[in-house]
């Protein structure tokens, strides 16, 4: 079995006095930095003049233009969306990096895609949560965590992996297990799971059932609590315990339904185009595809947007999820 680090295995002096520089405080960035500075790190954030850096000057953060944010750390974790990167790595981090300072990532992206190539003189290396930036926050908080890859790319220092154990030792990582990995196993392995499984494979499975349903006259509300709302539920029963817990707690009926006309859904003919999505990010092709949309101004991105929020699956969904005021519903 692979090692696994947990806080027990990990020492966090690599990191101890230095100072983080945040850069981005969206999604993972306000958990990385509200996440390290509860654990006792010294943590300042890098942003643009907005929404963000309101937000992060309310939360109590030393908050700077990026370039300024950089000029000053001994680790500097860029959190910008990927197709942003590359831009203000050019114009704002590159040439403030201090020598023997490092460079980090929570996506190996762009590095892996030679978007961006770090200077000589820096260590780099990624530290991924493997999972969304929210709930790396609202796990450490009720002391739990999410877990996540560590990587290094470059080591100038000899101390490079250290400190990316550090680092996810103070995110909160390291209570639920960090692995090792390189930069291309995290990028492929992550837009792998995005793609065909956690985000795509889900949403499309999700509207498939709900569509099936509908169609054939059921009413939505009750397709959207069989084939959105309690997918959480069980979710939840295999996080918990594995496909085996899920299976203890439903009924023997769902469960033979699970083995007969499950693989009828799922089968060799969706892993075949499973096989099709990973040789296309092992190769390239997405890479290039998703940079040229941003290129292009993200004509498809944008129209494929629209056309999902109109989809009849969202208005059932926000209504019902109204009238539950218990869900968590950050965005409501
Ligand atoms: N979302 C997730 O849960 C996960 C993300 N990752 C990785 O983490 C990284 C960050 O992604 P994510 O957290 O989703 O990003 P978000 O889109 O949530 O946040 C982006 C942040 O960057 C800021 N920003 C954008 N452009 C600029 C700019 N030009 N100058 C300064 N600040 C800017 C935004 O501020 P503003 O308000 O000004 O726009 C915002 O604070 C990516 O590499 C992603 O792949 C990895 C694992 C999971
Ligand atoms: C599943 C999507 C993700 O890879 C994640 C939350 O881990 C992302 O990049 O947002």
């Amino acid at each position: 079995m692979a090692k696994v680090y947990y806080d027990k295995d990990i020492n966090t002096a690599s990191l101890q006095g230095k100072t983080v520089a945040i850069v981005g405080y969206g999604s993972q960035g306000h958990a990385h930095a509200q996440n390290l500075r509860d654990s006792g790190h010294n943590v300042i954030v890098g942003l643009r003049k907005g929404k963000s850096f309101d937000k992060a000057k309310e939360e109590g953060f030393d908050v700077r233009t990026v370039g300024e944010a950089v000029k000053d750390a001994d680790v500097t974790m860029v959190l910008l969306p990927d197709e942003g990167q590359p831009k203000v790595y050019e114009a704002e981090i590159k040439d403030n990096l201090k020598e023997n300072s490092a460079l980090a990532f929570a996506h190996g992206f762009n590095v892996h895609f030679n978007q961006i190539v770090p200077p000589e003189n820096v260590d780099v290396f990624l530290v991924a949560p493997k999972g969304p930036g929210h709930l790396v926050r609202r796990t450490y908080q009720e002391e739990a965590g999410v877990p996540a890859l560590y990587g290094v790319f470059q080591d100038v220092t000899g101390n490079a992996s250290d400190v990316a154990k550090a680092y996810a030792q103070g995110i909160g990582a390291a209570r639920a297990g960090v692995l090792e990995t390189s930069f291309q196993e995290e990028t492929e392995t992550d837009l792998f799971g995005e793609q065909a499984v956690l985000c795509g494979g889900l949403t499309s499975l999700v509207k498939a059932g709900f569509e099936t349903l509908t169609e054939a006259g059921y009413q939505p509300e009750v397709a959207y609590f069989e084939c959105l709302h309690e997918l959480k539920l069980i979710v939840d029963l295999m996080y918990e315990g594995g496909m085996e817990n899920m299976r203890y707690s439903i009924s023997d009926t769902a469960q033979w339904g699970d083995f007969v006309s499950g693989p009828r859904v799922i089968n060799e003919e969706t892993k075949a185009r499973m096989g099709e999505v990973l040789t296309e990010i092992q190769n390239g092709q997405f890479a290039k595809g998703w940079i040229l949309e941003n290129q292009a101004g993200r004509p498809q991105y944008n129209a494929i947007n629209n056309s999902e929020y109109n989809h009849p699956i969202t208005a059932v969904g926000q209504e019902l999820r109204d009238l539950m005021p218990f869900v968590q519903n950050p965005i409501r």
